[in-house]
């Protein structure tokens, strides 16, 4: 795999290596070696599938809150994502600021996304499907969200006719620092 850090330190966007031949090709998309050698965790707790209809679903932006925070391993398995991460560690000199990456079923690109992020995808196509590794069980009253159109992160979305659950619609404005209490 080919591992490149993005502008957010501690978040990479993974290439599986195409090991091909004329039936087609084999890659990984996990390694706990691979991954233990690159600085990142091997913890793997829950799997999930996302599954939308609609181009233009928007789910996001999620977190889970201390001490049930979170790592991610997102792909998309079938159409295409337009993949999204916010830094919300205050300690960070990238507090707030985002990176976008496409995730497809073509490119097989894979987002790992370290604690202290929230995370959310535009779907590009319909019917597509994500898959997520996750480093922490599911802790539905632990569940946090900042909003996808916070003037705070200036998060530039494909322009599309969205899809959003009433609740990702009405997460408050972001206060810095009063967010991850
Ligand atoms: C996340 C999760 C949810 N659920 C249940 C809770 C609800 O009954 C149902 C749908 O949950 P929710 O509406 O929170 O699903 P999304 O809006 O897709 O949330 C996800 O969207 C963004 C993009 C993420 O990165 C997270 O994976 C996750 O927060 O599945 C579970 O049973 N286990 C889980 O791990």
């Amino acid at each position: 795999m080919i591992f490149r850090e993005t502008a957010l330190k501690g978040a990479y966007v993974i290439e599986p290596e195409r090991k091909e031949d004329d039936r087609g090709f084999f890659a990984r998309t996990w390694c706990r070696d691979e991954f233990a050698s690159h600085g990142l965790s091997t913890t793997l707790v829950q799997c999930n599938i996302s599954y939308n209809h609609k181009r233009g679903t928007l789910r996001g932006m999620h977190f889970q809150k201390a001490p049930h925070a979170e790592i991610k391993l997102v792909r998309c398995t079938a159409g295409a994502i337009f993949d999204v991460i916010v830094d919300l560690r205050p300690s960070s000199s990238t507090y707030t600021k985002y990176v976008s990456v496409v995730l497809s079923s073509v490119n097989r690109h894979m987002l790992y996304i370290p604690e202290g992020m929230a995370h959310g995808f535009q779907t590009l196509e319909d019917s597509t499907e994500v898959f997520y590794q996750m480093s922490h069980r599911y802790e539905g009253l632990s569940a946090g969200g900042v909003r996808w159109n916070d003037p705070q992160f200036g998060i530039a979305w494909p322009p599309d006719t969205r899809i959003i659950a009433e609740r990702d619609q009405q997460y408050p404005d972001f206060m810095p620092e009063k967010e991850l209490s």
